[in-house]
């Protein structure tokens, strides 16, 4: 089976290296020449441990193929792959802009039976949705089969989880389509969940909304063990050996951030809303994580008086470690209010960068944690990056103007922090 990925970001490039190692032949289609050029060349248009290589592998092995020829690539395949993206719309829900014009196109270059399978996250009732997309752009009746198998990875663990993941949701109403997606994931050993389409879209949603409830749960918590002098990271650990919580997804820190928790709560909620449900728990999971970060900022603000003139370093961009993907992430809000109130921001990241915009133009940029701190009134640790717990901030103190650290992800030993002179805080951890 010849298989074509449409759309070749986090998702579309992981699933497309995937099935490649699992054998079969593969073309990823964007409309992203830049991207697919890159590819071509076997690299990567973004930072994911361990794919750029599989991917080169694949793509010297003429095993992995990508085009941006839509006609050839939509009529040479009967198994698509629909990767594109699903950003939220200003009022939160999603926007399927990109689902409805690759629809169109399958439904316009279609020549014969084709099993459609949207990966991408949406909404329940979009395979309907999809279903009538493509019928409306057919030139003449072919058969097609149109299934939901949702994706659980991570990015900066996209390899690991993609190639081993937990489950495979497969929605489907068509004895055929199942066959297929079952022959194409043979080599998986991991359960099978067959169900409906509606149900297989809603696992994906419920999945992550209920990740994001742990998160913000625990960070309300975090409040509450600041007051009483506990470290809500040993209550985490006391939770999490109870298997029925689990140790998975309590870490309180700066809140949830990135291209799909955020969105996906929020489409949730108003994709309930539309059946006038309402989802009170995920309505405050989202107000919780809203105003995360502003209560690590308010302590600083405490401690320094105000930030006009004050020297505030950031280490770490990236809405978590192991990616460059900026997406959502704290760090961000967090810039963006430091500049407002006129503190002198310095950033280090080890791979993520701010976009080119005039709104981040007095951001000072640095290349090493070193240079950040140099001269800092206060550090704020935005993303828990390995090297910044390897950094020996005995030595590095001396660099600064005054000994403040804020700790946004708990990283830190807070006794040694102490000891080593600095005023440290964390999120429920002042202990
Ligand atoms: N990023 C992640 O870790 C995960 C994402 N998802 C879901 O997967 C979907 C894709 O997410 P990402 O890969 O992060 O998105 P992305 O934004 O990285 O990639 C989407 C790609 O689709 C391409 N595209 C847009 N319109 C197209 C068209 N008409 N024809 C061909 N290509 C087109 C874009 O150029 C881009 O390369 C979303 O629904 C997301 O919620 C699901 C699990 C994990
Ligand atoms: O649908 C998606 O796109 C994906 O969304 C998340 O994956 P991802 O966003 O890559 O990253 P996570 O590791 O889940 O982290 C999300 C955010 O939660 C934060 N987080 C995570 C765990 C935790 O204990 N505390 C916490 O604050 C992270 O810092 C990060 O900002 C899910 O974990 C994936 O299963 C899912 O496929």
């Amino acid at each position: 089976m010849k298989i074509l990925i449409i759309g070749t970001g986090y998702v579309g490039a992981t699933t497309a290296m995937v099935f490649a190692e699992s054998g079969w032949q593969v073309t990823g289609l964007d409309i992203d020449e830049a991207k697919i050029e890159r590819l071509r060349q076997g690299h990567l248009h973004f930072h994911e441990p361990g794919l750029e290589e599989l991917i080169d592998k694949h793509v010297r092995s003429g095993r992995l193929l990508f085009t941006t020829d839509k006609e050839t690539a939509i009529a040479g395949h009967d198994i698509i792959f629909i990767c594109v993206g699903t950003p939220s719309r200003p009022d939160g829900s999603a926007d399927l802009r990109y689902i409805q014009q690759v629809a169109a196109d399958i439904g316009h270059w279609m020549n014969g039976y084709k099993l459609v399978v949207t990966k991408s996250t949406v909404p329940v009732g979009t395979q309907e949705r999809v279903t009538a997309w493509i019928e409306a752009a057919q030139r003449q009746p072919h058969l097609f089969d149109v299934a939901s198998n949702p994706e659980f990875l991570r990015e900066g663990k996209a390899v690991e989880d993609a190639l081993r993941p937990d489950r495979i949701v497969i929605g489907t109403d068509s004895a055929r389509a199942t066959e297929q997606l079952l022959t194409l994931y043979q080599s998986f050993q991991c359960p099978r969940i067959i169900t409906t389409p509606r149900t297989a879209e809603l696992i994906k949603y419920a999945s992550n909304a209920f990740l994001a409830t742990k998160i913000s749960y625990m960070n309300e918590l975090a409040k509450l063990c600041d007051e009483f002098k506990i470290n809500v990271n040993a209550v985490a650990e006391g939770m999490g050996l109870d298997p029925r919580i689990g140790p998975s997804f309590l870490q309180a820190g700066l809140g949830y951030g990135g291209s799909c928790f955020p969105k996906d709560v929020s489409e949730l909620v108003m994709t309930a809303r539309e059946q006038d449900v309402h989802l009170h728990i995920l309505e405050q999971v989202m107000e919780v994580n809203r105003t995360q970060y502003a209560y690590l900022l308010d302590k600083a603000r405490l401690r320094l008086g105000d930030f006009a003139n004050k020297n505030i370093a950031i280490l770490g961009l990236a809405f978590k470690p192991d990616t460059d993907d900026i997406r959502e992430a704290p760090a961000t809000r967090m810039i963006h209010d430091l500049l407002l109130e006129q503190a002198n921001v310095s950033l280090f990241d080890p791979v993520a960068t701010l976009p080119a915009h005039a709104s981040y133009g007095a951001v000072t940029e640095c290349s090493s944690a070193e240079e950040a701190i140099r001269d800092a009134d206060a550090v704020i640790l935005c993303t828990e990056w390995a090297a910044f717990e390897q950094l020996d901030w005995e030595s590095l103190k001396g660099l600064m103007r005054q000994l403040n650290f804020f700790d946004g992800r708990n990283m830190m030993d807070a006794r040694k922090m102490r000891e080593i002179g600095f005023y440290y805080q964390g999120i429920g951890n002042d202990y």
